[in-house]
């Protein structure tokens, strides 16, 4: 069969359905995606201000597996023109990357001052990608605060930060708004919020006692939302600017990057039904929602009560429609099945959704795992994902600013079997046939970033695993080498 298949071209050498990027819509974005912290280094370079990370990863060296930081990273900060040619040569429309704020603003405050030398290496990197025919995606904020604004009043914490989150993204409007036409406000703010605030596995590490981050400070069970709430106000605010002052004669589009798994009941019973349908809206419709609708999900006004914080009418309506696509971020999935009421005592996001979220049903793993213990290999999730944002969302433009898998960072491992990344050209594969057939469906998806473009700062994992569709060399002068992966991908970007 697979001889047959394969010569007559239905299949790959490797008996997969043969695509490329004519299976897709005219003008459907390619792209690779990075952010600040994980890519740059140059931390203390250039007049950079600290981010919360800075400390997180300079206090903490206990919460990343590897005890490492991204004082250098892959030193993007300094290589960028050999990362522009390694998108060109994979033959990629576009690169989704994150404006570090302390780059920009390194006091975090206008008032503080103007980094030039931040501004002229976001130049430098810009002209780089459109001398190369690579169109610009960028993210404002990739999870790396200011720590003057954590120290002055508690960053996300404090409304303050709405007022000086939109002076930062009004210096990048002004300074690169000319050339990118793609603004993503906030990457995965659930990511963040429960990171930052419930957990305390992330920056700024913060929780309650009894959460997995052992934080010396926080409240899981109303810091998450706190946050999250200042946070969608500093959106809504941004995207007004955006639209008011600078959209008409820039002509760009501005939106946001959400994240969620997919989530599969873990029986046929309605009460684990249910369960799925909540977890969704503790991860996707937290954020999803209030830009939809104007406020929170039902299910979290009724199970998170006053620790929800409440929208006035006038936030209500500035939210709604404050974007004009959604960037996606899918990588995994998980079984959701339901869990009885707390005892109410030690509230936390983590529990707040009654859901009992697994990878493994009755022993059998949802699918084949990969190197980080949450990431679980199940492609038919993003197009479940994607029809559920068409079908109860209005059919939003969709970007998938993110989707990748990765590999364990196998020191022992002669460089050519590094690079022989055979599962990760399955998996971007599989996806694609999944993200396929739910645009065949109807759903008004307009891109896809793989994460990631170079092996990277993985945040508490450290430099454990590696995403990347080309190999960096930590070792060697952080030389970087195309895997096979990136091979698959120029075959599949020939136009
Ligand atoms: O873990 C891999 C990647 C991180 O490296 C990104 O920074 C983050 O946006 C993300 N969200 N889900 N998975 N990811």
């Amino acid at each position: 069969f697979l001889l047959l298949a394969v010569a007559s071209g239905a299949h790959d050498d490797a008996g997969r359905p043969p695509i490329d990027r004519r299976s897709f819509p005219k003008g459907f974005v390619f792209g690779t995606a990075s952010s600040a912290y994980q890519y740059e280094g140059g931390a203390m370079e250039g007049g950079r201000g600290p981010s919360i990370w800075d400390t997180f990863t300079h206090r903490h060296p206990d919460k990343i597996a590897d005890k490492s930081n991204g004082d250098v990273a892959d030193d993007s900060y300094h290589l960028y023109k050999e990362d522009v040619r390694l998108m060109m040569d994979m033959g990629m429309d576009a690169y989704r990357f994150s404006i570090s704020w302390t780059r920009i603003l390194p006091r975090g405050t206008l008032k503080g001052g103007v980094n030039r030398e931040g501004v002229k290496y976001y130049n430098n990197l810009i002209d780089e990608l459109l001398s190369g025919g690579v169109q610009p995606f960028v993210t404002l904020f990739h999870w790396d605060s200011p720590q003057t604004l954590e120290d002055k009043y508690g960053g996300f914490l404090n409304p303050s930060i709405i007022n000086d989150y939109k002076d930062y993204a009004e210096v990048c409007f002004r300074e690169f708004g000319d050339r990118v036409k793609h603004w993503i406000t906030f990457n995965e703010p659930t990511q963040f919020c429960v990171g930052g605030y419930a957990s305390g596995t992330s920056a700024p590490g913060r929780c309650s006692p009894w959460e997995k981050g052992k934080c010396s400070a926080g409240d899981s069970g109303r810091e998450p939302y706190t946050a999250g709430h200042h946070l969608l106000l500093a959106h809504a605010a941004v995207v007004r600017l955006y639209k008011e002052k600078y959209q008409v004669v820039q002509k760009g589009e501005i939106g946001i990057t959400l994240v969620s798994s997919w989530y599969v009941p873990f029986s046929r019973s309605n009460s684990d039904s249910d369960a799925a349908i909540r977890a969704i809206d503790f991860n996707l419709g937290w954020f999803m929602d209030p830009l939809a609708r104007g406020d929170y999900p039902q299910s979290m006004r009724a199970l998170v009560g006053n620790r929800l914080p409440r929208f006035s009418k006038e936030q209500s309506e500035l939210l709604k429609g404050a974007f004009d696509f959604i960037g996606l971020n899918y990588y995994t999935s998980s079984y959701a099945g339901n869990l009885p009421p707390t005892n109410g005592l030690k509230s936390s996001y983590n529990t707040d959704a009654r859901a009992n979220v697994t990878s493994v049903r009755n022993g059998v793993p949802i699918g084949p795992r990969a190197a980080s213990p949450w990431l679980y290999i199940y492609p038919r999730g993003l197009r479940e994902l994607v029809l559920y944002i068409k079908d109860n969302y209005g059919n939003p433009a969709i970007y998938i600013t993110e989707n990748g898998v990765d590999e364990a960072n196998d020191k022992s491992l002669p460089l050519e079997e590094s690079l022989k990344d055979y599962a990760r050209i399955e998996y971007h594969h599989k996806h694609l046939i999944a993200l396929m057939s739910a645009i065949r469906d109807g759903a008004n998806v307009k891109g896809y970033f793989a994460w990631s473009l170079l092996d990277d700062f993985e945040w508490s994992s450290g430099y454990t695993v590696r995403f990347g569709l080309n190999f960096v060399d930590y070792n060697d002068g952080l030389k970087r080498y195309p895997k096979l992966s990136a091979h698959w991908f120029k075959k599949f970007l020939k136009r």
